[in-house]
């Protein structure tokens, strides 16, 4: 770190050069290396007359002392002009320091037109012509360092300075800006607010103050902020006698005047607040308008219809009756969505596909005689209601913060193949919310169908809102559609996919424009370093390259897909899908190749096995949706029971019948595995402990939400020991559902 700083091939502009502080930074570039432009018009401090003078004395001890520089005596408002002088003598602009300033100090009620209209036009109008005339070159150079000059009686106010002051305050305004615009450029604009004993601060500042405020303590400020190896860029500092700081936005936490949308706010509710609103506990410090307006939203969210305030929340388990229990029961919709080719292709490309790819056009070209939508793509009509219909705020009783919400698992069953052009509509309900303890999870089901009334997708999408746990609610739900683990064997198949640093910003622009997967400040917020993949991004990779290995690209093979989102994936790095094959059923996870860390868990894709027809995809059969049913029940049951988890060390068949014949088998291991659940026997040699064997009838009443089976095995009516045939016990309850 003690290695000096250098400017060498550098070339800087300082205005108002020609004394003061603009030649106490003009020397110590000068010193430093870089070729400077001395710009001074040689006027008096309040801007009258001009002289060349000053500005070839200060140019003439830079080259005295070894350094190059040239004169400029151009006034400020004249800025092309002064970096020409640049240009022709140098080639290039690498630094602007706007120093040239005047005085035309009267108290308000004093000031003239002309007191109020030269301090605006030296000091705010000759920056912007200066920086206005240097930055096209800066940005195409990649390289520019800003410097405004601002000062304390602007950001406080002084005496007669109001003319004064309202410029220099103006400047850092300019500069806020110039930052944010030439960032991606490497162009840097930062503004100081200097003390400095100068001609414009004699005979205001006491002597002895004066003497210790000199012009040489604030220029290694300028030098630092100018090189390039300083990072900071949109900065307000203040310099004086060696002395330097930096000030910040400080705003405190506010307070909404009304509690609900239509409420007026009166002045009275402002002065009964003023408290709240000035209290600077726990005050905010925002960056950036984005950050800023980022809080305000979240405040906004609050704010519900005056109906939904008086309405008593609904509630899953009549326990618990405010927070995001009271998801439980809102509908979304039907929302109308219409795509065209352009959405399909673009969604392809957003999860991968690519021209180079085996079948690569049937995705990506609207003239191919194959063209299709992906499976996965029925997610862009769900999630345009997710997002557009006002789902958060249709909650009463509880804020979901946008910067905390995460997918947490998504399912997809594919019922009709996709139009690759339609008007589709979706609606959605809350199903269930779970308290995790470290976040809630909303789960919620979404409906898709085609202007006809049919169904074409059916999704059930499940988010989880880090830190709003422990509301008291439940922590497992039979309406959740269970994951699957995968065998303890090797993968039948693998396969690599680099994702793209400007994977999301792709992905994105098929509806989910959650900021978190592209803007740093907001991804920031939800205590990430970067923007994160969009999790469904992930998960269209691998439902693309899960229907290449299994389905031979026929998306009509494709049925259903589900797996959770167990860990972020930046963009970037590189997806492993690891997949197994059992039966109709297509077990995966992957896992990020960099980190080793598995992101998508407990997934499961059911298939169409060959000869099967094409029909039988689309339209689930019953005995499929009685055993999914069943399927929920038993985990929720075995594996979601921490009770029973621990009393029942076991490894329990389930054979699932329908019309007397076997439909599926499931095995729930908690001896070995607790929590994990499989489709078929038990695997390894492992030997049932007990087998339980459900009828038709159960099925169909558990399908129809007449049987709940958590409740019906609390209650004794279900056995768990040996072979239990339950359908004479129901058979009352089933006659009424049998034809569903
Ligand atoms: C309206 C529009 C809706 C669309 C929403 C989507 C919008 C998108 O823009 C957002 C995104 O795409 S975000 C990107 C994709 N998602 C992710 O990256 C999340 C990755 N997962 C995690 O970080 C952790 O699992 C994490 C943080 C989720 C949980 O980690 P932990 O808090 O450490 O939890 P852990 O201790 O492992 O487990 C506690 C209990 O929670 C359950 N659980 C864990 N991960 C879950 C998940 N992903 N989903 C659901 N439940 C989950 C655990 O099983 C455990 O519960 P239990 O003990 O009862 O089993």
């Amino acid at each position: 770190m003690d290695s000096k700083l250098r400017f060498d091939g550098k070339v800087a502009i300082v205005t108002g050069a020609g004394g003061g502080l603009g030649k106490a930074y003009a020397l110590l570039f000068g010193s430093r290396g870089a070729k400077v432009v001395v710009n001074d018009l040689g006027g008096s401090k309040k801007g009258e007359g001009s002289s060349s003078k000053l500005a070839d004395q200060v140019v003439e001890e830079i080259r005295s002392a070894g350094g190059t520089a040239v004169a400029n005596y151009d006034s400020v408002e004249d800025g092309d002009k002064i970096v020409k002088t640049a240009l022709d003598n140098f080639g290039r602009v690498d630094i602007v320091v706007n120093n040239a300033g005047i005085l035309r100090d009267r108290s308000f009620a004093r000031i003239s037109d002309t007191d109020w209209d030269l301090i605006q036009r030296v000091h705010l109008r000759g920056s912007f012509m200066v920086t206005r005339a240097a930055f096209p070159i800066m940005k195409e150079q990649k390289f520019g360092r800003i410097i405004m000059t601002a000062s304390t009686s602007g950001i406080y106010g002084n005496f007669g300075q109001a003319n004064y002051g309202a410029a220099k305050l103006g400047l850092l305004g300019l500069s806020n800006t110039v930052a944010i615009e030439g960032r991606k450029y490497n162009i840097h604009c930062n503004t100081i607010a200097p003390v400095g004993g100068t001609r414009l601060t004699e005979g205001i500042l006491p002597p002895d103050l004066f003497d210790q405020l000199k012009p040489e303590y604030v220029a290694p400020l300028v030098a630092w902020l100018c090189h390039e190896d300083c990072e900071d860029t949109g900065g307000l500092f203040e310099a004086a006698g060696g002395w330097y700081g930096k000030y910040r936005w400080e705003r405190t936490q506010g307070h909404f005047c009304r509690k609900y949308i239509e409420e007026e706010v009166t002045p009275e509710a402002v002065r009964d607040s003023w408290e709240k609103i000035t209290d600077f506990t726990d005050a905010y410090h925002p960056a950036s308008n984005h950050e800023d307006t980022g809080i305000l939203a979240a405040g906004l969210q609050d704010l519900k219809p005056w109906k939904e305030i008086q309405a008593k929340p609904a509630s899953a388990t009549g326990a618990v009756t405010s927070g995001p229990i009271s998801a439980v029961g809102v509908k979304v919709g039907p929302s109308s969505f219409t795509y065209e080719p352009k959405d399909v292709i673009l969604y392809a490309l957003g999860v991968g596909a690519s021209v180079q790819d085996e079948d690569g056009l049937k995705f990506l070209y609207e003239n191919d005689e194959d063209f299709t939508p992906l499976p996965t793509f029925s997610i862009v009509p769900s999630q345009a209601v997710m997002f557009g219909g006002n789902l958060w705020s249709n909650i009463p009783g509880w804020s979901v913060d946008l910067t905390k919400l995460l997918h947490g698992e998504m399912y997809i069953e594919c019922v009709k193949p996709l139009a690759s052009g339609a008007t589709l509509n979706t609606s959605l309900e809350v199903v269930d919310v779970l308290d995790k303890k470290s976040g809630a999870v909303m789960i919620i089901d979404t409906l898709t169908t085609d202007e006809s009334g049919e169904t074409v997708a059916k999704a059930q999408w499940s988010t989880f809102h880090v830190g709003d746990g422990n509301f008291g609610g439940p922590r497992t739900s039979n309406r959740l559609v269970p994951l699957c683990d995968p065998p303890s064997r090797k993968p039948d198949a693998t396969e690599e996919f680099k994702t793209d640093v400007d994977q999301a910003a792709l992905y994105r622009l098929s509806g989910d424009r959650n900021p978190m997967h592209i803007d740093p400040s907001f991804a920031a917020m939800g205590g990430f370093q970067q923007p994160i993949l969009h999790g469904l991004c992930s998960y269209g990779i691998t439902c693309r390259i899960i229907l290449k290995h299994f389905c031979g690209n026929d998306v009509s093979k494709f049925k259903a897909i589900k797996c959770r989102f167990a860990k972020p994936v930046l963009p970037g790095q590189t997806l492993v899908v690891n997949m197994w094959k059992e039966g109709a059923r297509v077990f995966f996870t992957c896992s990020v190749k960099e980190t080793g860390k598995d992101c998508l868990t407990g997934g499961y894709v059911d298939i169409v096995e060959s000869g099967a027809s094409a029909e039988s995809a689309s339209a689930p059969s019953k005995p499929e949706l009685a055993s999914a049913a069943v399927f929920h029940e038993m985990s929720q049951r075995l594996a979601g029971d921490p009770d029973m988890a621990k009393k029942v060390k076991a490894v329990f068949l389930w054979n699932i019948n329908l019309d007397k014949k076997p439909v599926g088998q499931w095995t729930v291991d908690l001896k070995n595995a607790p929590g994990s659940i499989y489709e078929g026997a038990p695997r390894n040699g492992l030997k049932p402990d007990v087998t339980l064997t459900l009828e038709d009838a159960d099925l169909v009443a558990m399908v129809t939400g007449k049987l709940n089976a958590q409740k019906a095995f609390m209650s004794g009516k279900l056995k768990v020991s040996g072979k239990v045939m339950l359908t004479q016990k129901l058979q009352g309850l089933l006659k009424p559902q049998a034809k569903m």
